[in-house]
């Protein structure tokens, strides 16, 4: 681990380096050189203060918290698609109708234009949240919930995949069917506790809504631009729909585009 954490630091740092050598700060698409650019800005006395100490644990923090949640949900969310054809279908036609034809790119304009697509987000978190026991809260005090009593300084563990398919929730839990969030408020943003792909509270997830455009965007991309086949002689049947063991779920699956 300390070895994969030195590769990874000095790679950051590399990336630093390049940026520092091309010298064109003030591109606000480019991460890096945004923060070398606030850490150069004068700020007021009582606001936070961006040092160069903090360039690396912060891009590491993208990296290994932003990437693989996102990575692992759009994973599920094609297996989930190429077991159910018919959303698929449902969604590749909204997709290419909502977007019109001889599209060269995708591009966030496009994100959020397609109603389906967020049905189909919202019902792949639920059954498949990439990350299902959240992050670990302690108590501050002695509580009792539902009888039982909980003394103070107790880690407590919220396991939003069992929430996700929990029959006092949902109707049909086991059901992939992104239309039963077609009539409802239920989002994914924390305040509503029976959908917590994000978390809730004051440590939820601060990357959700770069997570919600790159996986939409990503989304976008692979479903208009292709079409999706499972290789040959494999079957629906032959998807291994079990989790990974790993508090960060990981999955592979193997599918052939075709171009359009
Ligand atoms: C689909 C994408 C993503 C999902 C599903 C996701 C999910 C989560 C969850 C469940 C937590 C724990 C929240 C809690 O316990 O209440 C978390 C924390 C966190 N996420 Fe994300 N995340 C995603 C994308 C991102 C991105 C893109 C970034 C950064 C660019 C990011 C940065 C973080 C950080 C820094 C924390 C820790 C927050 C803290 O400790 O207070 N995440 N995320």
């Amino acid at each position: 681990m300390n070895k994969a954490f030195s590769n990874l630091t000095n790679f950051f740092q590399h990336v630093i380096d390049e940026q520092l050598q091309i010298g064109q700060l003030h591109d606000e698409s480019n991460l890096v050189s945004t923060m070398l650019d606030m850490i150069n800005k004068p700020t007021k006395l009582s606001s936070f203060k961006i040092t160069s100490d903090h360039l690396i644990p912060m891009m590491s923090d993208v990296v290994l918290a932003g990437v693989n949640a996102g990575t692992v949900t759009m994973i599920w969310i094609m297996i989930e698609l190429t077991r159910h054809p018919k959303v698929m279908k449902k969604l590749q036609e909204e997709i290419r109708t909502t977007l019109g034809s001889n599209k060269e790119r995708i591009t966030e304009e496009d994100v959020q234009k397609v109603e389906y697509l967020n049905l189909v987000i919202k019902e792949t978190f639920r059954l498949h949240p990439p990350s299902p026991l959240l992050l670990s809260r302690e108590t501050m005090s002695d509580i009792e919930i539902q009888g039982y009593h909980i003394p103070k300084n107790t880690h407590i563990k919220i396991n939003t995949y069992t929430i996700g398919r929990d029959p006092k929730c949902w109707t049909n839990p086991d059901e992939f069917n992104p239309e039963r969030f077609s009539n409802t408020s239920i989002n994914y943003k924390g305040q509503h506790y029976e959908l917590l792909p994000f978390g809730a509270g004051r440590r939820s997830c601060p990357g959700m809504n770069l997570g919600i455009t790159i996986l939409e965007l990503g989304l976008l991309n692979i479903l208009y631009f292709f079409d999706w086949s499972l290789p040959n002689g494999m079957n629906i049947e032959d998807i291994d729909m079990e989790e990974d063991e790993d508090s960060n779920v990981t999955k592979t699956l193997e599918l052939v585009p075709t171009l359009l």
